[in-house]
């Protein structure tokens, strides 16, 4: 139970000190809630006393409204303050994961699907967000009242205290192995939880296909499967608990009748006023009361600290920028010396080295699967290298910090992905302060500005989730609209007019002329006429340069290169056309 009260506490974050002043109002309302004792013990006083006098009745009415108004004055303030730091906390801790995922290394996202991390950013963090700190408050309230409660017991006669002390004791005992329980079920529940949202996601990205194809009823089946998951835990975590809650139920109550029981002997025997004795006996419910609220809320609380371990979780996974120092590289020259790469066992590269001098064109070439974008994206440091080394002007890729090692390069992927935003915020994406004519100019480059001047709202068209409203080849044309502006010195284009239909081709491959024009160029290319002006072809196959050169010396040659060229067609998933 500490732990888990240490582990709210520190994921408030700097929202710490919110929560303790939410605590010391929930605390202080339990104390204007106690003083309605002093209200009822005045009544009965006078009840037991036969005082008529009609100032008892201001009395106990003025205590009354102390305790009311006192009450809902510090309840206001502690709901308020527990509303803030539930919020707060949760904004803090999203921008947080959201600012570290830029720096955890991909392999992280091979393990942990998007839908994993979907669900944290929004269903963990969102329960956490909506009852972490009300629920603590209630707990440590709850508890603290009932401590007090049995404290003023203590004071008005040690042996009715004493048994109250007992079963609030034993009471704490019988919910404390509830949440153990709870403890080992609350992660099972996440884990549920989470490939929950992870089927719901994969079931309506994967739609298209799932239409396509005719499987309908077999993807409604498999997200059918993750609710009904669900929908098992949360039944099992509850069912877990109702044993241990029957045994919190039967302390409260066997407690309740004793300290009656105890107030009634120890009246009878004149040990008690009968005042005191009805006042006790009226305490002792309320203490269990406050216990009951305290006990009932405890699981929940487990519960949200297994969410909260989840969403600490990325905070566990080392990321890549923590040594790295702001560097602007001597030249854009990229060196591969004797380097090994492989996805978890499946090796990739095996002790690849080649040089791309400053200013030049390299074209990597070779089978589909030879490695050819993980091979650029290991210069971007998607990845770090198991062995040997990636230098950039002279200093080793892991040498940078993650953004300055990116202002360095422009990056046009095979696979675009474009924000929900308009389009001119999307070409804008690595150059935030481009004037509007700049965009435009770059529009006009990557052969975007008339497609783009088309649309209903110009360049503030909002596209769809990841570029959803636009073909595959207006996505990549306004992604090498977004390289243009972006202006790097280090440009990697991976097919990056594979979707461009021919018209546009001719057009859009001048473009890029000028765009690599003074620059250090590397392109993934299927296409012979791309390929044929690089400086320097380098070809990938099983896991090694087989070859290297200019397209006229290693046409001479025989290999891959040459049967490549002379195929002219489809050949090993590599086209070359010309
Ligand atoms: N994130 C990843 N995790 C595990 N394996 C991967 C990952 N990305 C790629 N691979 C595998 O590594 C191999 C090389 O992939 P890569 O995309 O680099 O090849 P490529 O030469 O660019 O292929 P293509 O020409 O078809 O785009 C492939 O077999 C691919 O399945």
């Amino acid at each position: 139970m500490y732990g888990t009260l240490k582990k709210v506490f520190a994921f408030a974050g700097s929202k710490k000190g919110l929560l303790k002043k939410s605590l010391l109002f929930a605390f202080l309302s339990g104390l204007f809630s106690a003083l309605q004792f002093a209200a009822l013990f005045v009544v009965i006083s006078a009840l037991v006393s036969d005082n008529r006098d009609s100032s008892v009745i201001w009395i106990s009415l003025g205590i009354m409204a102390v305790s009311l108004i006192g009450r809902i004055i510090t309840t206001y303030f502690s709901t308020m303050e527990q509303t803030e730091t539930g919020y707060c906390m949760v904004a803090e801790k999203r921008i947080h994961i959201g600012d570290r995922l830029r720096y955890i290394p991909m392999g992280y996202f091979n393990k942990n699907s998007i839908g994993n991390i979907t669900a944290i950013v929004t269903t963990t963090l969102g329960d956490v967000e909506n009852s972490a700190a009300r629920v603590l408050v209630s707990v440590l309230g709850g508890f603290f009242n009932s401590v007090a409660l049995v404290i003023v017991l203590l004071i008005f006669d040690w042996q009715i205290g004493l048994v109250a002390a007992a079963g609030v004791l034993l009471y704490l005992a019988a919910a404390e192995l509830a949440l153990r329980k709870s403890a080992a079920l609350s992660g099972v529940r996440q884990h549920t939880q989470e490939s929950l949202v992870e089927s719901v996601l994969e079931y309506i990205q994967g739609m298209g296909i799932v239409k396509a194809f005719g499987l309908e009823r077999d993807s409604t089946q498999s997200i059918g499967g993750a609710i009904r998951a669900s929908c098992m835990d949360n039944l099992k975590l509850t069912k877990a608990s109702v044993p241990y809650d029957a045994i919190k139920q039967v302390v409260v109550r066997v407690f309740s009748v004793l300290l009656l029981l105890a107030s009634v002997w120890f009246w009878l025997n004149g040990s008690l006023s009968l005042a005191y004795g009805l006042i006790l006996v009226i305490a002792s419910f309320m203490v269990f009361n406050d216990l009951e609220n305290a006990g009932n809320m405890a699981s929940l609380l487990q519960m949200l600290a297994a969410s909260m371990d989840t969403a600490n979780s990325i905070d566990d996974t080392p990321i890549m920028d923590e040594e790295g120092t702001d560097i602007t590289p001597k030249s854009s020259e990229i060196v591969f010396d004797k380097v090994d790469f492989s996805y978890a066992d499946r090796k990739i590269l095996d002790q690849v080295s080649f040089t791309i001098p400053e200013k030049t064109t390299t074209a990597i070439v070779g089978p589909s699967g030879a490695g050819k974008t993980t091979m650029c994206n290991l210069i971007a440091r998607f990845w770090d290298v198991n062995a040997g080394k990636i230098t950039i002007g002279g200093t080793y890729v892991q040498d940078f910090k993650l953004d300055s090692l990116m202002k360095n390069i422009s990056m046009v992927f095979q696979n675009v992905y474009l924000f929900v935003d308009s389009i001119e915020n999307n070409i804008k994406f690595g150059c935030p302060d481009a004037t509007h004519e700049q965009v435009v100019e770059a529009a006009k480059k990557a052969c975007c500005h008339d497609f783009i001047s088309a649309l209903p709202d110009g360049y503030n068209t909002v596209i769809g989730e990841g570029g959803g409203t636009l073909s595959g080849g207006e996505k990549q044309r306004v992604s090498i609209a977004r390289a243009m502006l972006k202006n790097a010195p280090i440009i990697i284009l991976d097919e990056a007019t594979s979707s461009v239909d021919p018209e546009n081709e001719d057009e859009l491959q001048r473009a890029i002329e000028a765009l690599t024009h003074d620059k250090t160029i590397i392109m993934i290319a299927h296409r012979l006429k791309t390929v044929r002006n690089a400086d320097q072809i380098l070809v990938l196959n099983d896991a090694h340069i087989v070859q290297c050169g200019t397209h006229a010396e290693l046409i001479q040659r025989e290999g891959l290169y040459a049967d490549f060229v002379s195929a002219r067609q489809e050949a090993i998933g590599w086209r070359l056309t010309q």
